[in-house]
């Protein structure tokens, strides 16, 4: 098989599976079309319970498209075949509820979104919507969203304040606060830092894995710095394939195939 420059016969891609344990979320032969276009082939991972994998790859090789794929966020702009399983369902059929399984596979997107509310507001929103009314109840949630996404700190006092005052790594963590308050298993997460600084980034970090005690988290990055200090376990993906899947630190350091090398060592292109 050729993919780009690179003739991958010769090779034993994707023969890696983290199958010693459970498994949260996998695709079976996962193929996305942007009209005639085709953005991802032959896509099949499966991914760890309570650990974090990494998505890695070049501009346009279709991690976003992956991950989007995993709650149905191309609906409407792409048409994905092949299964993607979840607790023994598909969450690729036409029959599931696509918005009871949101609360069960959460999104963070790439720019922090909050809405025009205040803190906790932006918590309590959907929660209202899903029927939970009791005001000692919401503000648990909102207490426990808060401390796990690592801001209750700095906000404690600010609560009915506009989440539009906090900074962009505040925002950021705020949107995961708003995620995990719908207790979702597993969190998808489309470049969180790439908007913000060093030290924000560092604090998405490091909120990111204490994170993985409660979920399973799967995340984009073009950092490869990023993949490497967060994740267990990192996919590499090259013109739509995903060529190479690996425990991240195998990955990084002894690569089995020579794009993954060219990619993490810069000689890409
Ligand atoms: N809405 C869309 N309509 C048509 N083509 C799209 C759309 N979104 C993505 N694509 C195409 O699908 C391919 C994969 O794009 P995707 O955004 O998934 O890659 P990526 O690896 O996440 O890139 P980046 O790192 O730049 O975000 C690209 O060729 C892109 O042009």
């Amino acid at each position: 098989m050729d993919v780009g420059k690179y003739n991958l016969n010769e090779n034993n891609i994707l023969n890696f599976s983290p199958e010693e344990h459970e498994i949260a979320i996998a695709t079976q032969n996962l193929e996305v079309f942007y009209g005639k276009k085709q953005a991802i082939f032959n896509g099949n991972l499966q991914f760890e319970r309570y650990r974090i994998t990494s998505l890695i790859g070049a501009s346009g090789s279709g991690k976003s498209t992956y991950l989007r794929s995993l709650n149905r966020m191309n609906d409407d702009i792409a048409q994905v075949k092949g299964k993607i399983i979840y607790r023994g369902l598909d969450v690729n059929s036409p029959k599931i509820n696509v918005y009871e399984m949101r609360k069960h596979i959460g999104m963070v997107f790439q720019r922090p979104n909050p809405f025009s509310k205040s803190i906790r507001s932006n918590i309590t929103f959907a929660l209202k919507q899903n029927g939970i009314k009791d005001k000692q109840r919401l503000n648990q949630i909102v207490e426990s969203s808060l401390k796990d996404a690592a801001l209750w700190d700095e906000v404690k006092d600010d609560l009915d304040k506009s989440a539009w005052a906090l900074s962009g790594g505040q925002q950021q963590r705020l949107c995961i606060a708003r995620t995990i308050a719908m207790k979702p298993d597993i969190l998808l997460l489309d470049e969180p830092a790439s908007a913000l600084d060093p030290i924000s980034t560092s604090k998405i970090e490091e909120t990111l894995i204490e994170l993985k005690k409660k979920y399973t988290i799967i995340i984009v990055t073009h950092n490869m710095q990023q993949a490497s200090r967060i994740s267990d376990y990192t996919a590499f993906f090259h013109l739509g394939h995903i060529l190479e899947y690996d425990k991240t630190k195998h990955l990084f350091t002894t690569p089995k195939i020579t794009a993954t090398n060219d990619y993490i060592s810069g000689n890409f292109g």
